[in-house]
């Protein structure tokens, strides 16, 4: 079996990014201008991914799972080669694509047609294979006569559609998914991920970030789940939605609606 992904005892800081308190910009003194032992300090790092290691085999669907912050979408960063990590290392096999950021390379100056144009020769492709796909990209984009108008007026969901339409036409080995259910109405999210079965189903290896039980359960045959930036679990689907209800202890009945929700419509795939 060949092997698609190595993620090898990867760590990713970052810096807190604290700005001065007002406290502290006031102080006299220059020299206490800096912070108190216990007060934040623009210096303060923190380690978003400590020691994640995981291989993954061609043609795997791996559900990429944990609570916000846990670190999910700064790994699918240095799976893509957006980031690079400070500790360890990322290796890959193939061509990537995907949606990491939606909307991440348009310019909104240029019309969501100049843009697909745009988008796809950057995930790779060539002038004729745009020619031949883009009346494919521009029907699953579905935006109709805004097709022709920049994209800084485009609405969240209309700029989804177009980077989602591009990534999933691209040919690659491994198709990365963040955010795929956060934006988008009803009818696009079920497109997004009847089309994304079918990637699945093509043998290529899929990195699927969600927080959906549901769509997991549906479209991954393996749930890595981080927990505060460290891989807190690794295997069946099944047990990683066990590992993360078990965790959150939520019990207030709120995520039980959203899976629910979740639930149909992974099931109308
Ligand atoms: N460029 C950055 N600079 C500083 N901190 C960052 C940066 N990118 C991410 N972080 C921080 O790293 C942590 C992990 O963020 P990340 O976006 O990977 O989480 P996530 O699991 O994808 O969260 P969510 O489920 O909310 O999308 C968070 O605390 C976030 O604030």
């Amino acid at each position: 079996m060949t092997t698609s992904i190595v993620v090898d005892n990867v760590s990713k800081t970052f810096r807190y990014q604290y700005n001065r308190t007002l406290k502290q910009m006031l102080r006299p003194d220059r020299r206490k201008r800096d912070a108190e032992p216990d007060e934040p300090r623009p210096s303060d790092t923190f380690k978003a991914l400590d020691g994640v290691s995981f291989e993954v085999t061609q043609g795997e669907s791996i559900g990429l799972m944990g609570l916000n912050g846990s670190g999910k979408s700064t790994l699918l960063k240095l799976v893509s080669g957006v980031m690079v990590p400070d500790g360890g290392q990322v290796l890959t096999r193939g061509r990537i694509s995907g949606l990491i950021a939606t909307g991440a390379g348009f310019h909104n100056e240029l019309s969501g047609r100049d843009n697909i144009y745009m988008n796809a020769a950057m995930l790779g492709m060539s002038k004729e294979e745009i020619d031949s796909k883009f009346d494919d990209i521009a029907a699953f984009a579905d935006v109709g006569r805004q097709l022709d108008m920049p994209v800084g007026n485009y609405s969240s969901g209309q700029f989804a559609r177009l980077g989602f339409a591009v990534a999933v036409h691209v040919d690659c080995d491994i198709f990365i998914a963040d955010e795929v259910l956060a934006v988008g109405d009803r009818p696009f999210k079920r497109k997004c991920l009847k089309r994304m079965k079918e990637i699945r189903e093509s043998g290529i290896t899929m990195f699927y970030v969600s927080h959906s039980a549901g769509s997991v359960q549906k479209m991954c045959d393996r749930a890595i789940v981080l927990d505060r930036g460290k891989v807190g679990f690794d295997g069946d689907v099944d047990e990683a939605i066990k590992y993360l209800h078990y965790d959150d202890g939520d019990e207030d009945g709120d995520e039980d609606d959203v899976d629910e929700r979740d639930e149909a419509l992974a099931s109308d795939i």
